[in-house]
């Protein structure tokens, strides 16, 4: 069980990267969410002890990391947002390289990880020659060379194309259901299917901590549909908050959050998670961008 405990991070005078963030997390994924510099990596930093924390304490079942660093060490993986593989390296040169830094002695272990992340095909393949989604994957083969119980994954899917966006979230969930999985992103979709926990974090602050279901029934009544006539689109965009817009021959279908019914003839609708957390205000880049008028 990972504890934090009034955790305070900051960078000159003036930046609050991470402000009294308290939470405690058992097992499982964990889905941290936030718009960019909301302080998610410098968090996960923290965790994975490449940080320290200005104040606060930060404890693994009982144990004081901030003090004791190698007690996480042992049994942490993580892979960090701007990993990068040695690209004149095979994945297996790449995987036995980490193993022996890591003191991993067993080399049906390697075999075992290039087959769970489905790179055993391309195990005598230079990693130069491979793509984004093959490069994330090898990345988290190597973090679980030590059979960690903690596995920190920040920014998995950057860069990846759907199909392998799709093939690492489900590597993803498979390893939570045993372990605890922190991944940290700000695209709602990465996270909705896996994490049983959502931490939401704004400006420093962790603003809500709850299992995607709670943010969705939070959200119920809150999620609206309405058809309007084309030209009044732009005056209403201005003044609600449109999740979503849909043109079509009658005019455009508008779903907007609004805390009552916005506009006659709107009915509530039932929220998507990314949705309910723009309902309840956490500002999301990702969501922001999901908002266009589909021709
Ligand atoms: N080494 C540093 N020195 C000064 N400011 C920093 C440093 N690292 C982070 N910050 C600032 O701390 C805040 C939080 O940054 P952080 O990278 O933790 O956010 P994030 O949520 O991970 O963002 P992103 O999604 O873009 O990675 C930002 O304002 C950032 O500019």
């Amino acid at each position: 069980m990972l504890e934090l405990r009034n955790v305070v991070k900051t960078f000159g005078k003036n930046v609050r990267a991470v402000d009294d963030v308290s939470v405690t997390l058992p097992s499982g994924v964990v889905g941290l969410i936030g718009h960019n510099g909301a302080g998610k990596t410098t968090l996960m930093q923290m965790i994975a002890t490449i940080a320290k924390p200005t104040s606060g304490q930060i404890l693994f079942d009982g144990v004081d990391i901030v003090k004791k660093p190698e007690a996480m060490r042992a049994r942490l993986g993580f892979l960090p947002q701007d990993f990068g593989v040695y690209p004149n390296l095979s994945a297996l040169e790449f995987m036995q390289y980490f193993a022996a830094l890591k003191g991993v002695r067993d080399p049906g272990r390697i075999r075992r990880l290039l087959e769970l992340v489905n790179l055993h095909d391309h195990a005598h393949r230079q990693a130069a020659g491979f793509s984004g989604g093959m490069r994330r994957r090898l990345g988290i083969a190597q973090a679980l060379l030590n059979d960690p119980d903690v596995l920190i994954v920040d920014e998995p899917t950057a860069g990846l194309d759907p199909e392998e966006r799709l093939r690492f979230r489900h590597l993803l969930s498979e390893i939570g259901f045993r372990k605890l999985v922190i991944v940290s992103t700000h695209i709602v979709s990465d996270i909705e299917n896996m994490a049983g926990q959502l931490a939401v974090m704004n400006q420093g602050r962790l603003v809500a901590c709850d299992t995607p279901d709670s943010f969705v029934q939070r959200a119920r009544n809150q999620v609206w549909s309405v058809t309007v006539a084309a030209q009044d689109y732009d005056a209403l965009s201005e003044q609600l908050q449109v999740l979503q817009a849909q043109r079509h021959a009658d005019g455009i279908t508008l779903r907007i959050a609004h805390p009552t019914s916005p506009l006659a003839g709107a009915v509530p609708v039932e929220p998507t998670l990314e949705e309910a957390l723009m309902a309840q205000r956490y500002a999301l880049s990702a969501v922001r961008g999901s908002v266009e008028l589909a021709a």
